[in-house]
């Protein structure tokens, strides 16, 4: 027998096999599409709205206080798919302590496929192929734990083939969408011909519940946090790229695993938020980008300004905290704070709204020709963990 190496013999060269199964270039940005439901409520009225519908008008002093917050979230309106009719005839989604996950569930096993399909539509209409085209599959949500789950739930609803190679990713909290684009990229570079589509969907009435005097980072959550799919499709080698992913990479906060965390109860979709979450981005977010790209980016720091910047909008006080960290110039983080105020934090979904959001405001910045050539999408979750990539805008504006 003729001698065989990891690279395969003169009959089968796997070398040569695996070349021409890998592709060319940089996986990319191919198109983006978003979707919410359409019931909007402001957030001016949302105190109200949320009072009113768990019974708590009596907690004035509470209400006053949580009033007083949700002006400075950085929030303006969000999309929720829960109505007031909807809570009324569901009281135990009100009740802290009623066991209701059942009936979220059920709710979630219809809404977040069907808002995920929107923005996938959505997404496959701006890239113009046909949805057969599709390959590959990556689909994530905090929102639902059904096996098949809402991947499965999408081949018909959006008319792909039944042999989509599919991937779903639960629980990654509000990284997800970077986490879903990390792994489309290395499907698509190690995969000839790949089109990925990657989908990002989440309902907050997984965590929905009545108001609490003792523990108001529940509060915080109702106030903050909005309805909302994104989906993005990846491609190497590929016609129109908007966006090239250069670089992907995640990396663990040292010593925040307490800050901030999320499981399953038999009640809802709780978990911890610490007071400490954005003071723990401020402090490492610099260290944790020149970990990842610092070499990439000839090492330095303090160049932060020469980037664009797509990055999960937390809270008014995490932007902040990280303009503050990363000296970043008025504006840079605008995409980002956009969202926030106009459709709150959707947790996974929300950085690819950002990068839809960024890609606009290029598309208006070309005018002028002004407009980095490198930036940096990143999103902070639970871990506490900070997952980004390094883009290349290219020439293609859309
Ligand atoms: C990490 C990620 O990015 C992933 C995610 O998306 S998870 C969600 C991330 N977002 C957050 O963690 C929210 C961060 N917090 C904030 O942005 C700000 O605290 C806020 C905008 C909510 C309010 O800001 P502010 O008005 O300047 O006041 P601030 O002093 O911070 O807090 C106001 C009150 O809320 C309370 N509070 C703030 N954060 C709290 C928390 N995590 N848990 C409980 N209470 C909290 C404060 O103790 C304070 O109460 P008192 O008035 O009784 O002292």
């Amino acid at each position: 027998m003729a001698p065989t190496t990891t690279m395969g013999s003169a009959l089968y060269p796997l070398g040569e096999m695996r070349q021409s199964q890998r592709a060319d270039g940089l996986a990319a940005v191919l198109a983006i599409g978003t979707a919410n439901p359409p019931n909007c409520v402001t957030q001016e009225e949302f105190p109200d709205f949320y009072f009113r519908a768990t019974n708590s008008d009596h907690l004035t002093a509470l209400k006053d206080k949580f009033k007083r917050i949700c002006q400075e979230m950085g929030v303006q309106r969000r999309y929720l798919h829960h109505t007031e009719e909807m809570l009324s005839a569901h009281p135990e989604f009100v009740d802290r302590d009623a066991p209701s996950l059942d009936a979220r569930l059920d709710i979630a096993a219809e809404a977040v496929p069907e808002l995920a399909a929107r923005a996938a539509g959505r997404a496959i209409a701006e890239w113009g192929r046909p949805a057969a085209d599709i390959t590959h599959l990556v689909v994530t949500t905090n929102s639902g734990a059904h096996i098949p789950g809402v991947d499965f739930r999408l081949v018909p609803l959006l008319g792909l083939r039944p042999s989509v190679r599919r991937t779903m990713l639960h629980l990654n909290g509000c990284f997800a969408g970077c986490a879903a684009l990390r792994l489309a990229k290395d499907l698509a570079e190690n995969s000839r011909g790949a089109r990925v589509l990657v989908v990002a969907a989440e309902l907050t009435l997984m965590n929905f519940c009545g108001p609490d005097e003792g523990c108001f980072r529940t509060l915080l959550v109702q106030g903050l946090f909005g309805d909302g799919a994104a989906a993005v499709i990846v491609g190497a080698d590929a016609e129109r790229p908007l966006f090239e992913i250069v670089s992907a990479a995640q990396t663990i906060i040292p010593e925040s695993d307490h800050a901030l965390n999320m499981r399953f109860t038999e009640r809802r979709l709780d978990g911890v938020l610490g007071r400490q979450v954005p003071g723990l981005i401020g402090d490492n977010v610099e260290r944790c980008l020149l970990d990842m790209f610092g070499p990439l980016l000839g090492g330095g720091g303090g160049e932060w300004n020469n980037l664009f910047w797509a990055v999960h909008p937390g809270s008014s006080t995490i932007m902040d905290q990280v303009d503050a960290a990363l000296g970043l110039e008025p504006g840079k983080l605008a995409a980002s704070r956009r969202v926030l105020s106009d459709y709150g934090n959707m947790s996974g979904a929300t950085v690819i709204f950002a990068l839809d959001e960024l890609r606009r405001q290029r598309k208006e910045a070309a005018a002028a020709g002004e407009w980095p050539e490198l930036g940096v999408m990143m999103a902070f979750g639970p871990g506490m963990t900070v997952d980004a990539m390094l883009l290349h805008a290219t020439s293609h504006v859309n």
